[in-house]
């Protein structure tokens, strides 16, 4: 099993380069297959979910050319094959993009219901909803979505509760269908604009995305575009309380600040110093951090990927903090393990109440999800002993290098796999 071995309780300090989205990635990828053209994206991180999605996309006959570590060229001309295949699903939750885009392009999709975080139950009756909408009949046999439609025709939807991923796949599918599609109380992240945008490039016509109501005017054919993915907002973020919860100095570069103003708010809230730049953040943490109370919303509000790491963050601040996780039922899995490390933390329903300790101590802790495990990270990294984080293959669905961008700010950090690696580490250290 891959684990973080991790010597905390020093400031991180220094300056970390932030990658491309994970979640604009994964949607922008499979809208790519739309069009018959080629399609180049940049600034794909280079994370396990992505190659996921990116041999799930290749198994149901599209080309994929890695240009580098970051640019892949797709053409989606050479698609026969509706359905894809349940082994790829089953890893990831952003799968489900794969029925939007294959019933918007060939009016045709077979899709596994999706995997991803064990975060809560994560139904997709919106997207479903969106689908049988615009005319596609949706059916679900034998644990697949299969959609299919003679045509899909523009229609009114309006969303019972507001999703990124129904908003997103119900705009892929709306985007080559017949007519006008208006779509209310819509999910307004910044991965839903930059996928639109992506859209818009290869010849959509999309307007609103960002504000609570997309309306797109399908078109017949979609054509090749370059594009380039927008920062990932939630690697930035961890970054950023990282910096916070270790004391430490570290400006995150190559981000778009407005995506982070939450984050920013709640860290100036608690005591950080947070300087603005063009595209980069600095967050300077020095004396005591005070609490503060956080509930987790669609976006402009606080990010529920985001809530692990402010959780970790508030358990070392000083008075009493609380949370309210408004998104997803089953997200405090961490605070068990943050429990065995000495935070003083009690969980009733979806709410946190969180008295800061001054200090954790080092314990063997395991991932249970993606932001879970990079918030245990930062735990590790605050405590002055030694913390191993097992499971961390959640880290690595979403964050690429992430011990080697955080040994960058000084971490003593590394990922091991064996009792002899582990002495080895420990001996390093000591
Ligand atoms: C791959 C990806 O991009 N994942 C992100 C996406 O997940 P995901 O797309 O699963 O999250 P949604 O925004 O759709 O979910 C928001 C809320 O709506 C509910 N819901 C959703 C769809 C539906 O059909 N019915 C329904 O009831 C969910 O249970 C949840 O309570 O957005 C979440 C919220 O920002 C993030 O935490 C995930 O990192
Ligand atoms: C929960 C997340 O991912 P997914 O929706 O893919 O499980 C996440 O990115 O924090």
């Amino acid at each position: 099993m891959e684990q973080y071995i991790i010597k905390g309780g020093h400031p991180l300090v220094g300056e970390v380069e932030i990658g491309g989205a994970k979640n604009a990635a994964l949607a922008i990828l499979a809208a790519a297959i739309m069009t018959d053209d080629t399609v180049l994206i940049d600034n794909i991180p280079d994370v396990n979910d992505v190659n996921v999605l990116l041999d799930a996309i290749t198994g149901i006959g599209a080309k994929v050319h890695r240009v580098d570590r970051h640019t892949v060229k797709i053409n989606g001309s050479g698609i026969r094959n509706f359905d894809v295949e349940y082994d790829y699903i089953k890893k990831i939750r952003a799968s489900y993009y794969l029925l939007g885009a294959l019933l918007g392009k060939y009016k045709r999709a077979e899709v596994a219901l999706p995997g991803g975080c064990n975060i809560g139950s994560r139904p997709i009756d919106q997207h479903l909803k969106g689908f049988r909408a615009l005319g596609a009949d949706v059916d679900i046999e034998h644990g697949k979505v299969v959609a299919e439609a003679e045509n899909l025709e523009g229609r009114h939807v309006y969303f019972d509760v507001v999703t990124v991923g129904a908003t997103i796949n119900v705009m892929m599918a709306a985007t080559m269908a017949e007519g006008i599609t208006i779509m209310e109380n819509v999910a307004k992240e910044p991965h839903v604009v930059d996928v639109a945008n992506f859209l818009n490039s290869m010849g959509a016509n999309i307007r609103g995305a960002g504000t609570d109501v997309i309306k797109i005017r399908g078109v017949h054919r979609l054509h090749g575009t370059e594009y380039s993915v927008i920062p990932d907002q939630i690697e930035a973020g961890t970054f950023m309380f990282a910096a916070a919860a270790t004391k430490g100095d570290v400006t995150v570069l190559n981000v778009i600040p407005k995506h982070l103003e939450a984050t920013i708010a709640k860290l100036t809230e608690i005591g950080c110093e947070v300087e603005e730049f063009d595209d980069a953040v600095r967050v300077v943490s020095k004396g005591d951090l005070t609490s503060t109370h956080v509930k987790t919303l669609p976006y402009p509000g606080f990010p529920t990927d985001m809530q692990p790491q402010i959780g970790v963050t508030l358990a070392l601040c000083k008075g009493t903090s609380t949370i309210t996780e408004s998104i997803f039922e089953n997200r405090f899995k961490y605070l068990d393990e943050l429990a065995r490390m000495g935070a003083n933390i009690k969980v009733e329903g979806n709410s946190a109440t969180i008295e800061g300790v001054d200090k954790f101590s080092g314990a063997r802790v395991s991932a249970p999800d993606l932001r879970a495990g990079a918030a245990l990270c930062i735990a590790g990294l605050a405590t002055d002993g030694i913390t191993i984080v097992d499971d961390i293959i959640y880290i690595l669905r979403g964050y690429e290098r992430f011990d080697e961008k955080l040994r960058g700010i000084g971490a003593l950090m590394e990922q091991v796999s064996t009792e002899k690696e582990i002495q080895k580490f420990t001996l390093k250290v000591s």
